[in-house]
């Protein structure tokens, strides 16, 4: 990807003078407004905080991608869908053209990485890999530049003590995947590829697993690409005992998570 199209991702991100489209990146908060109010620039949001997970390459996290404000809307959102109603219901997918809130948070996702601020530990410590990715490290810019960013929505609803076992994404699904957690916090932990991960094999040979657990709070947003991606196994293990961050387990409520992918372009 050239100079241009580089552009062409801050232009469409921030708008120009005459782009009234701009407003559209302001869609959770503006979700409330009212219509009568002539069409705002958005107001320029304070800098998301992005962390790197230093154990696993193109795995980040921004702690605060969504204020307890733009939750509640989005769960609004998540909840108007109905899908959800019945109680036997825990899950909903869409391909291809998405409701309009998902392409909004996708647009704010861009957004994030765009202005994303990363701690400047890493930026000292870890040469090599910002000169892998010199422009956008969180997500590198053929994936941040391609159009649409997601293609395909996955909604979880889970109750306390239920979880998803480990798992690399479908390969059906492409480079980059986005997860944002709403409601209860979690951690969710990561395996590599090669290491055993069933039950059984673990009690048989004995290896201690080596999973790096990853604390989601609510509001969150993580992203996934490369070896994050194709080369970690990801899960969340809500059962007693396997919650536990700084020595306390955690306190489990329904979680929502909303995972966006792209599909991958048949061969
Ligand atoms: O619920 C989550 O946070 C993860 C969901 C997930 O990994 C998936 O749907 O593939
Ligand atoms: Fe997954």
């Amino acid at each position: 990807m050239d100079g241009g199209d580089a552009a062409a991702i801050l232009r469409q991100a921030f708008g120009d003078s005459s782009d009234e489209e701009g407003d559209q990146l302001d869609g959770l908060e503006a979700r409330d407004g009212d219509e009568r109010e002539p069409p705002r620039r958005p107001a320029p949001r304070q800098s998301p905080t992005w962390a790197p997970i230093e154990e696993i390459d193109g795995l980040w996290l921004c702690g605060d991608f969504l204020s307890p404000e733009q939750q509640r809307s989005l769960l609004s959102a998540v909840e108007e869908e109905g899908w959800f109603i019945e109680a036997s219901h825990n899950q909903a997918m869409r391909f291809g053209s998405l409701p309009a809130w998902a392409t909004e948070l996708s647009n704010s996702i861009r957004e994030a990485v765009l202005l994303g601020d990363f701690v400047p530990e890493f930026e000292l410590s870890n040469s090599d890999a910002r000169e892998d990715t010199s422009l956008f490290p969180i997500l590198p810019l053929e994936l941040l530049g391609r159009e649409p960013l997601f293609d395909q929505l996955i909604v979880n609803l889970y109750h306390p003590g239920e979880g998803i076992c480990a798992h690399v994404d479908l390969m059906r699904f492409g480079d980059g995947i986005a997860i944002v957690s709403l409601e209860s916090p979690c951690i969710m932990h990561f395996t590599w590829v090669g290491d055993t991960c069933n039950t059984s094999s673990e009690v048989e040979n004995e290896q201690p697993m080596s999973k790096v657990p990853v604390y989601l709070p609510p509001g969150s947003l993580v992203l996934m690409s490369g070896e994050a991606r194709y080369l970690w196994k990801h899960e969340i293990n809500r059962k007693p005992g396997f919650q536990v961050w700084h020595g306390q387990e955690l306190d489990q409520k329904r979680r929502i998570s909303i995972t966006l992918r792209k599909l991958s372009i048949a061969e």
